[in-house]
């Protein structure tokens, strides 16, 4: 039953034998290295009530180019109060939990931290009412959310990646899911929007923005090029491989999603991204379970209920060679910091070539023509 399994790694380390453990962590190719934190960090994130784990991947020593080390901070929560609290309340407590999670990330040397989905609010969408769930949209350019990460970033010298839901103002005060990229300076660098909005189940945002019209943007920051691929992003292989062509070395996949829709597709969406595209993913997911005062249907006749479902966290990172951390824990808030060396991406791809073998020229004339309407597709029959 979701909800109870506390990660799958500990029910691993539970119930393999000893002597087989490490046979089947290599086949299931966890790469990683475990990563020694500051004893102060781990005090404090225990203090805090959240999970602490750090990784780090490695790369082959080059002669003309030296290691290209980063940590990555991965935040993974629950919304800390009950969702019919007032907006500005709930919005508070959420800037006063990433605070405190941003502070212990610092402290382990995060060069760069990602926030899950829409993190300054319970993911509402499912209710399909406008109010007051709209009443948490945000500019992306300059809304408190902003000023607050900006404040982060300055303090702690690290690039922060912030999903909201976003108010343009400019354009008529429409609302998109968008994730806002904060440099290290405190300056806005700019914002990729969500391409891709899901339909299924309770997941209604169609009701409340459109797919994004920001494209496949990559960030270039002081610690790496690094993208945003946001939730249902991560379903779609062209989505990554545009990120990709325009360079990211890094993809994070803030998400919000729950265990009976898509907890056997997590473990292997992102981590076959990273293998196809020589980069590192780093999928998040939120945790908990959120309760809504109203009932809302599913639209498949079941009886009207006020929750969402089980958002079963277990965010991780994966790295070109296919290697991946383990997961965070699936009920608990945390960060994952996890070091990596950039120059891996290059020497897989240096490996295994997928961008040459690719055919991206092939496959380009090929989808201009299946996409139109009197497409004929090349069927042999007898
Ligand atoms: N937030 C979101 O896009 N969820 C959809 C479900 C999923 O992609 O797993």
């Amino acid at each position: 039953m979701a909800g109870f399994l506390e990660s799958l790694e500990s029910c691993l380390e539970r119930h393999i034998p000893c002597e087989d453990l490490a046979e089947v962590k290599r086949v299931l190719s966890r790469g990683e290295a475990k990563l020694d934190l500051p004893a102060l960090a781990l005090s404090a994130a225990q203090k805090r009530d959240f999970e602490l784990q750090g990784y780090g991947f490695e790369a082959a020593p080059e002669q003309l180019r030296r290691p290209r080390i980063v940590r990555v901070g991965l935040v993974q929560n629950k919304i800390p109060l009950p969702t019919d609290t007032p907006v500005a309340v709930q919005v508070a407590a959420l800037h006063r939990r990433i605070e405190e999670i941003v502070e212990v990330a610092a402290i382990c040397g995060v060069n760069i931290v990602c926030f899950q989905e829409a993190w300054t609010m319970p993911f509402a969408f499912c209710t399909r009412e406008k109010l007051p769930w709209t009443e948490f949209a945000e500019s992306a350019e300059d809304g408190p959310t902003t000023k607050f990460c900006q404040e982060l970033a300055k303090k702690y010298n690290m690039v922060v990646v912030s999903p909201i839901l976003e108010r343009d103002e400019i354009h008529g005060g429409t609302l998109w899911n968008a994730a806002v990229v904060i440099s290290n300076s405190g300056a806005v660098l700019g914002k990729s929007r969500k391409n891709h909005i899901p339909r299924i189940g309770d997941f209604n945002e169609s009701t409340y923005y459109m797919e994004g019209n920001t494209g496949h943007p990559v960030f270039q920051t002081q610690f790496g090029t690094i993208a945003v691929n946001i939730c249902y992003g991560r379903h779609h292989p062209l989505n990554w491989l545009m990120f990709s062509m325009n360079g990211a070395e890094i993809i994070f996949n803030p998400s919000a999603t729950i265990g009976t829709l898509s907890e056997s597709l997590w473990p292997i969406e992102a981590r076959n991204a990273a293998i196809a595209n020589h980069c590192f993913t780093c999928p998040i997911n939120r945790v908990g379970t959120e309760y809504y005062k109203n009932a809302f249907t599913s639209g498949d006749g079941g009886k009207a209920h006020h929750d969402l479902g089980h958002f079963y966290g277990s965010s991780y990172v994966a790295a070109p060679d296919g290697s991946r951390t383990p997961g965070l824990s699936r009920t608990q808030d945390g960060l994952l910091v996890v070091e990596m060396d950039l120059n891996l991406c290059r020497q897989v791809s240096d490996k295994w070539n997928f961008k040459m073998t690719g055919r991206y020229e092939m496959y380009a004339e090929k989808l201009t023509e299946a996409v139109q309407p009197y497409f004929i597709p090349s069927v042999i029959k007898e």
